[in-house]
């Protein structure tokens, strides 16, 4: 049996089903990302995992024991929330001692385990400080250690870095990810952000409307979503019907076509299909063109390699389009 593992959960509010049947597990060590759209119920599973909300029916089982029946600080669970939660009348340390002085963890234990803790997420030259003193990235750091030093079993991280800007979040991604694996913890973390499931994440769990979609490794969701709305949720992919596609490919296809943008290559005009640049924008290191073939439009992505290999709007030319990198999706 796996480290965790959730088998058969429920949760209505009243006639409201938030999800259902959800099975899932994590290998010890593993960090696994629940990921989908706002209201898909993401949030409301790690609760329940957490014991913050009561499940209707279905197991939570940790290490071989259903916790479904404990209270919340018997579950031997860290909680990093989106907002920070930290207490604002009480030092970085003291904020981080706490769960440690309710659990009557001698004093010179307790100094020892809270110095570590900070010098591992590179905190210890605030602790004296007030929360009010610290920046956004500061007060999650401390947030996650106050969760690491009652050492968990399972650690759960509900969108801990959107309230942050995209330098920090980066920042911070990868010293969650780095403390993660150093202290071989199972972690699950919820997000809405696709990019961010799949730089953190060991496995990724797509949910949609209290369903789970996929359940797979990044590059696994990545090159072969599942459904349409898995294409849809992850990467850019352009959708086709049949009929645009057969029109494209000249290949039948039962249902639709997701293509990657970047499986897409744009060369001249006697090369490939006839296509014509409608617009473009421009996403940094990649220019992404909408271009117009048969009849269907398709985003296409580009290496933004030099100002002098950027094509015009409307500009003629040509498509090649990778085949094997087409996926029929229900
Ligand atoms: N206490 C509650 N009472 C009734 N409905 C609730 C309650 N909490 C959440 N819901 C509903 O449950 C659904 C799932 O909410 P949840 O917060 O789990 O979604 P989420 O996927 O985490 O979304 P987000 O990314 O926006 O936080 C939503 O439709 C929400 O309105």
């Amino acid at each position: 049996m796996s480290y965790l593992q959730v088998t058969q959960l429920n949760k209505s509010y009243g006639p409201t089903q938030i999800f259902n049947n959800i099975d899932f597990s994590a290998e010890e060590g593993e960090f696994v990302t629940l990921l989908g759209p706002s209201g898909c119920g993401k949030s409301t599973l790690l609760r329940c995992l957490a014991g913050l909300t009561s499940v209707d029916s279905g197991k939570i089982v940790i290490q071989g024991q259903d916790i479904v029946p404990l209270p919340p600080q018997q579950r031997g669970i860290g909680m990093v929330f989106q907002s920070y939660a930290l207490f604002p009348n009480m030092t970085v340390e003291a904020n981080v001692a706490f769960g440690l002085k309710m659990q009557r963890i001698p004093a010179c234990d307790l100094h020892r385990r809270v110095g570590d803790v900070l010098e591992l997420v590179e905190m210890n030259d605030y602790a004296k400080r007030y929360p009010h003193q610290l920046s956004g990235g500061q007060c999650q750091r401390v947030a996650l250690a106050r969760s690491l030093v009652t050492q968990p079993r399972l650690l759960l991280l509900d969108e801990p870095l959107s309230a942050l800007d995209a330098r920090i979040r980066r920042h911070l991604r990868e010293q969650i990810r780095r403390i993660q694996r150093e202290m071989n913890l199972t972690a699950i973390f919820v997000t809405h952000d696709q990019e961010e499931a799949l730089t953190m994440s060991d496995r990724i769990v797509l949910m949609n409307k209290g369903q789970i979609v996929q359940n797979a490794d990044a590059e696994t969701l990545y090159t072969e979503p599942v459904d349409a709305f898995a294409a849809g949720f992850i990467g850019s992919y352009n959708l086709l019907s049949a009929e645009q596609a057969m029109a494209l490919t000249g290949i039948t296809y039962a249902g639709r076509v997701a293509i990657r943008p970047e499986s897409v290559t744009i060369s001249e005009l006697n090369e490939g299909i006839p296509a014509k640049i409608l617009s473009h924008s421009l996403l940094g290191n990649v220019v992404r063109y909408r271009v117009l073939a048969h009849g269907v439009e398709l985003s296409v992505d580009v290496l933004n390699r030099s100002v002098a290999s950027l094509r015009a709007d409307g500009s003629d030319i040509g498509l090649q389009l990778d085949l094997v990198t087409l996926r029929e999706v229900a």
